[in-house]
């Protein structure tokens, strides 16, 4: 098929990135050849949205650090960006939102003149604007099983991700993704819109892993870009004690149901 009939794609992923690791790149460029393969889509833009400090995920160090970390990871990409809106955000924003905000953008970028229409749309298919990329979500495989976590996602945002935008997810070890979307009855629905990307040279690097790394003083150098490693070491990052951030309170999404914090 010619560059030009193809779906222009933009993969957008949200996450802690504390801190963003080799892996979140890899994944990027995995799910674009991933993608580019099945001859129907050419991605052209990749957004990394680091979540905002009112998730209160134990262990979040400052938004601020976690974006220069992710600008800084990707100054020598040239399609992969680091969005802060999200992270600029006073709460915590749920998934469905960003995506939509992100959407917004896309469209508002290529209809200059209905910037108002588009905004206050409720309807939300993907062909609602047409030459418009497609805005999907990039995860890795625990990720989308976090979906059939009771009381993390809401039923409708899982609805409106997977039907309107689309999903691309990479493999991770331990995880099954077609086990899990062939579970699901709403995942199954839209399994076309869900695109698996197998990760052959699994690659177990986790945030959890560099910052236990970090506080044992071990090397987490070729796990990180040397940018990033640097930073951390200037800004003394991922010690004990911003590990217990958040020890005591109630992870964002978990507050809706417990009405806790
Ligand atoms: N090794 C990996 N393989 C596939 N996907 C990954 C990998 N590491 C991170 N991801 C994905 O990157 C996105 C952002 O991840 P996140 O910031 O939570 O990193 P993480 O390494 O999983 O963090 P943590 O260890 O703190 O849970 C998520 O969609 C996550 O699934
Ligand atoms: O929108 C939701 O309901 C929702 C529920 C749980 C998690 N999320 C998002 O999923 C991402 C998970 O990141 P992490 O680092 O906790 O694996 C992060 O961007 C969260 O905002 C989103």
């Amino acid at each position: 098929m010619e560059g030009q009939s193809r779906t222009k794609v933009v993969l957008l992923a949200c996450g802690s990135f504390n801190p963003v690791t080799n892996m979140h790149l890899r994944m990027f460029e995995l799910a674009r050849d991933h993608l580019e393969d099945t001859g129907q889509y050419r991605v052209v833009k990749g957004i990394i949205s680091p979540v905002g400090d009112g998730y209160k995920k134990k262990g979040l160090i400052e938004a601020c650090h976690r974006l220069e970390m992710a600008r800084l990871a990707t100054e020598n990409s040239d399609w992969i960006i680091v969005d802060s809106w999200e992270s600029l955000q006073p709460e915590w924003v749920e998934t469905n939102k960003v995506v939509r905000h992100h959407y917004d953008e896309l469209a508002a970028e290529q209809n200059d003149d209905d910037v108002d229409t588009v905004k206050y749309s409720k309807k939300r298919p993907v062909s609602l604007l047409s030459g418009c990329p497609q805005l999907m979500l990039l995860c890795g495989a625990d990720v989308l099983e976090s979906f059939g976590q009771p009381n993390l996602w809401k039923q409708e945002d899982i609805n409106e991700i997977v039907s309107f935008y689309g999903l691309v997810c990479v493999t991770r070890s331990g995880s099954d993704p077609h086990k899990f979307i062939q579970q699901s009855d709403t995942l199954w629905k839209y399994r076309r819109n869900i695109h698996i990307v197998h990760e052959w040279v699994t690659n177990e690097i986790s945030a959890t892993h560099v910052r236990r790394a970090l506080r044992r003083s071990q090397s987490v150098r070729y796990l990180l870009p040397d940018t990033v490693v640097d930073y951390i070491k200037v800004h003394h990052l991922y010690t004990a004690e911003s590990e217990q951030k958040n020890a005591d309170v109630v992870l964002a999404p978990l507050q809706r149901y417990t009405g806790s914090n």
